[in-house]
């Protein structure tokens, strides 16, 4: 009975591993982004609905995340943004902000290994936010992520923590007017006491030194990646990404039974018991993965 149930799970192992080829086959075909954003979210519940050990989720979504990561490397996806704790999650518990701390602490350790994903494919990680609001064990750990992997060049890892978009905005605009002070100050030495902000109109060789959306958008934390092309959040219950997601199940057995059967008719040749064999191979594909969808 043991051997039967050993037997079992290793076919169920090559199954889904042909499955991930097949799958990696077809996509790689297609236009790969250029930039994907994931935003971490559902570990609570997560850890919740499975009755697991408090702080489990986390970690598990943190595997999940360098499992995604190796993909978009494999894919050739150049830029990857990780948004991972922002400031408003400093508002939880003392208890529960300081084992997130502990928890990003050992993680950024672990992405500093030589065998990490990041050192493998050569990635840059640059981590984004107000990094002045981390614990300071994490923040420099995060500036000794950010220095050991500065010369890496084939993609970059955005990690944002401490990072909410109000906050880069308010950050780009400050940084954006100290830029501009001098200028400004020295456009003022007249003693007119202009200010940043002035109503009325500028004179046409003022304007050079009011703060257009360039300057903001040099100085966003993200200013140096392209925008990005594809945002997923993790965690099932948002507006519409929600819906997508239902879609998605249902769309995959449907995929995965075209993709099996596309492959079973090339890989035939003619011989029709290879094609039969590949189609009720591709039954039991969706099958199985119906019944792994919960
Ligand atoms: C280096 C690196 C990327 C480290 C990341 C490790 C880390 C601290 C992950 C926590 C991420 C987080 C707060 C997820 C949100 O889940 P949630 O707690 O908001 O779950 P909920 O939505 O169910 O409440």
């Amino acid at each position: 009975m043991e051997r039967i149930r050993e037997r079992v799970i290793q076919i169920y192992g090559n199954l889904v591993s042909l499955l991930q080829k097949c799958i990696f086959c077809i996509l790689s075909v297609g236009p790969i982004p250029n930039h994907i954003a994931f935003i971490m979210d559902g570990n609570r519940r997560f850890t919740k609905k499975c009755k697991l050990m408090e702080g489990a989720g986390h970690k598990i979504g943190f595997s999940a995340l360098m499992s995604m990561l190796k993909y978009c490397y494999e894919f050739g996806v150049r830029y990857v943004t990780v948004y991972a704790f922002s400031i408003e999650n400093f508002k939880r518990s003392p208890e529960e902000v300081q084992s997130l701390m502990d928890l990003m602490l050992e993680k950024i350790e672990e992405i500093l290994k030589e065998q990490s994903i990041v050192n493998r494919y050569g990635v840059r990680v640059i981590f984004s936010g107000n990094l002045k609001l981390l614990s300071e064990p994490v923040r420099l750990a995060a500036e000794r992520a950010m220095l050991a992997t500065a010369k890496n060049s084939k993609a970059v890892l955005s990690i944002c923590v401490a990072y909410t978009s109000t906050n880069e905005i308010m950050h780009a605009v400050q940084e954006s007017c100290e830029e501009k002070w001098d200028e400004i100050t020295l456009l003022n030495s007249s003693g007119a006491g202009y200010g940043l902000i002035r109503l009325g109109g500028y004179e046409q060789d003022e304007m050079d030194h009011v703060i257009k959306l360039t300057d903001i958008e040099k100085h966003m934390y993200m200013a140096a990646a392209p925008d990005p092309d594809i945002i997923i959040r993790t965690s099932a219950n948002s507006f519409l990404l929600g819906q997508a997601k239902e879609a998605v199940i249902k769309a995959s057995p449907i995929l995965i039974c075209f993709v099996c059967g596309t492959f079973s008719i090339i890989f035939s040749n003619g011989n029709r018991y290879q094609y039969k064999l590949g189609l009720v191979f591709g039954v039991l594909a969706a099958v199985t993965y119906l019944s792994i969808v919960p």
